[in-house]
């Protein structure tokens, strides 16, 4: 039924995992949309900007997330805990009612924050794999779609303050010893559940086969046996969950545990 406003959800392994899959679709649909453009280096290039405006040193996708970023914290974007900003230092105050988002994490949450990795491994790693080499001037829209990009990988890699919460209200005792001896290996292996993460990276790339496959009348979608193009190819997004996104969610989940009891 309609959840009451600021009721929260029982936080448990089953919802957290519902939530990383959901985001699953997200994190594909953006990949896909972002390749619809090539590279667009000047997008990145910090002197395509010039020294003309009080941007310089900014490349066109600093200077568009940062903004867009302000209008989004306006509108009350980062009121909810799951959403964090890449330039928490230009936030303007919300201009819009306060909503009373339920707050389930330990107040330690506050200090786990790997924006700066994901921004470095989007750009270096990630979008190399994913776009073709080429400039067709569509400079804004591709940073827009960069920066649906980086949020929903963000939002995904942070949840794992969630997971760790789930993991640890299960089992406290499982953790604490570990937590007090800062363990970072026990902790590790506590909270790794290989078949899981084989899973995830499977269905991730059955998503990008499924998501990423032209649509041609007459011809069953579901008949992917012969289908040979992908908008993105399926096995760079089981490697980016694989490489990034599954280790990089289990780094905040250990972060976050070892500040669980401060
Ligand atoms: C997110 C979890 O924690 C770990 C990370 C996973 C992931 O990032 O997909 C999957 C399994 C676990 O090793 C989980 O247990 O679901």
């Amino acid at each position: 039924g309609r959840r009451l406003r600021g009721e929260s959800t029982a936080l448990t392994l089953e919802s957290v995992r519902k939530f990383l899959t959901r985001e699953e679709d997200s994190i594909v649909f953006s990949l896909i949309e972002r390749a619809k453009y090539p590279c667009n280096a000047p997008a990145y290039d910090p002197s395509y900007l010039g020294r003309a405006t009080k941007f310089h040193a900014l490349s066109l996708v600093d200077l568009f997330v940062r903004e867009t970023e302000a209008v989004q914290a306006k509108a009350g974007r980062y009121q909810n805990p799951v959403e964090i900003p890449f330039f928490p230092k230009d936030m303007t105050l919300p201009s819009v009612p306060p909503y009373n988002f339920p707050n389930e994490l330990h107040a330690a949450a506050a200090s786990v924050n790997v924006s700066d990795t994901i921004w470095r491994k989007y750009f270096d790693e990630w979008l190399p794999q994913i776009t073709s080499q080429g400039d067709d001037g569509n400079y804004a829209p591709t940073a827009a779609a960069d920066l649906v990009c980086l949020q929903a990988l963000s939002r995904r890699i942070h949840y794992g303050r969630y997971v760790a919460e789930a993991k640890y209200r299960e089992a406290p005792q499982d953790y604490n010893t570990a937590i007090r001896a800062k363990d970072r290996d026990a902790l590790m292996k506590l909270l790794t559940f290989e078949s899981q993460e084989d899973a995830v990276k499977r269905r991730v790339e059955e998503k990008a086969k499924v998501f990423g496959q032209d649509v041609t009348l007459g011809k069953r979608v579901d008949d992917s046996s012969n289908v040979t193009n992908y908008k993105v190819d399926p096995m760079v997004v089981y490697r980016l969950y694989g490489d990034w996104v599954i280790p990089m969610t289990k780094m905040v989940q250990v972060e976050y545990l070892l500040r669980r009891l401060d």
